[in-house]
């Protein structure tokens, strides 16, 4: 039986807190559960979620399970952020790569390529026009930047605490006001309404100030992309907010950084639709749930060595980590398959890996330090901790 070892329980909340250990008494009826899942959690008679002692909720077996079951299938991405090295080689809807070459349909306009006319299609249908404006928008910004602006944010930094995150976002709240009053301004004319607000000099000097600040295009892809999703998706953003939160998702004070001078960015450029959602709340909430549900997306061939990028599939962040896991995952084009990787008995909490495929043959000690400084546990499964 794989198992954390137990601490304290976690406060109760809208899912039972039950021990990891199987026990047919703790174990509820799917029905029951369901009642109180999360919104977005998967559903079905394979397994259930519940809360553990001290790893958050989890999914467990709710019968024996064969090996190669297919456990769950999600197709529920959400924000995806596909990096800027790669948005020649790798689809911008499908994920598709051909080791390295160039594919063939490539749209300059909003700085994607696709593997086929089809993906190209159904990438113009799922981001709209409003999508499709905010990307072109981005694209001529960063054009015009990329060279000299495209930085590596330092490894080394210390992550930002509550404290400086709150400071660093407050901080550039009075020139995000401006920069909202002289985009009103423009929507006013473009209205032809002579106008409630003024828009004066001091509004306009900071939006062109917030222009000539620095562009990091990575952070940029991520925010557009969780923007997009919002505007057309208004009545699933629950499924992003019931997510596991990061209340310090920053991986440094120049990351933080980067974001906050991203907000001023798209407040300036971004279609006025939009500008509703482009709020610091929104922007830190997509990153602190994206940080500790996101999947990488690697290459599906030579063992994922390519990391073209990342994703978030909300139901299919239920899983908790195992550095012997019983759950093999598999993403096909833009859907993760999850499969038993062995015969599963009814109980047994059902993991996959976090670990990618060289991480997973560190020694205990570098899988610990990993999962921690990737994730911010402490690995205590039955491999890290083996029971008597
Ligand atoms: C993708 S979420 C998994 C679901 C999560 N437990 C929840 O309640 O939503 C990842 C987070 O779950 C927790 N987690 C996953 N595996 C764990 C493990 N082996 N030990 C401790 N915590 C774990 C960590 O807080 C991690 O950041």
């Amino acid at each position: 039986m794989d198992t954390i070892a137990a601490s304290t329980p976690t406060t109760a909340s809208s899912v039972s807190s039950v021990s990891r250990q199987p026990s047919s008494s703790s174990v509820s009826s799917v029905a029951d559960q369901n009642k109180s899942l999360p919104a977005g959690a998967p559903t079905s008679t394979l397994f259930e979620i519940r809360h553990t002692p001290n790893a958050g909720r989890a999914v467990f077996a709710a019968r024996d399970i064969d090996e190669e079951t297919l456990i769950w299938r999600s197709d529920d991405l959400t924000l995806s952020v596909l990096l800027r090295e790669y948005r020649r080689e790798v689809c911008g809807q499908c994920f598709g790569y051909d080791y390295g070459r160039d594919l063939d349909t490539r749209d300059k306009t909003v700085g994607f390529a696709f593997c086929s006319k089809d993906c190209q299609e159904k990438w113009k249908q799922e981001n709209g026009s409003i999508g499709i404006e905010a990307w072109t928008a981005v694209e001529t910004l960063v054009k015009k930047r990329s060279k000299e602006d495209s930085e590596m944010v330092d490894a080394d930094q210390a992550r930002p605490r509550k404290k400086e995150i709150t400071q660093v976002w407050e901080s550039v709240a009075a020139q995000a006001a401006l920069i909202r009053v002289a985009r009103q301004g423009e929507q006013q004319s473009s209205e032809g309404d002579g106008g409630a607000v003024q828009v004066t000099k001091q509004h306009k000097k900071a939006l062109q100030k917030a222009l000539l600040q620095k562009i990091s295009p990575d952070v940029m892809s991520f925010c557009v992309s969780g923007l997009v999703w919002r505007y057309h998706h208004p009545d699933e953003w629950e499924r992003v907010l019931a997510l596991a939160v990061d209340s310090t998702p920053y991986h440094s004070s120049d990351d933080l950084c980067a974001f906050t001078r991203t907000y001023l960015h798209l407040l300036a450029i971004l279609p006025l639709p939009l500008l509703p959602h482009v709020t610091a709340d929104t922007l830190f909430l997509l990153s602190s749930r994206d940080s500790h549900n996101s999947f990488g997306i690697r290459s599906l061939e030579d063992g994922g060595s390519e990391f073209f990028g990342y994703g978030c599939w909300p139901a299919a962040s239920y899983f908790n980590h195992s550095c012997g896991p019983n759950i093999e995952k598999k993403r096909t084009g833009r859907i993760w398959e999850f499969r038993a990787a062995r015969d599963i008995e009814k109980g047994e909490e059902l993991c996959i890996t976090y670990l990618s495929g060289e991480e997973r043959k560190l020694s205990r000690g570098k899988r610990m330090l990993t999962l921690k400084r990737n994730w911010g546990f402490e690995c205590a499964c039955e491999r890290c901790e083996p029971r008597p």
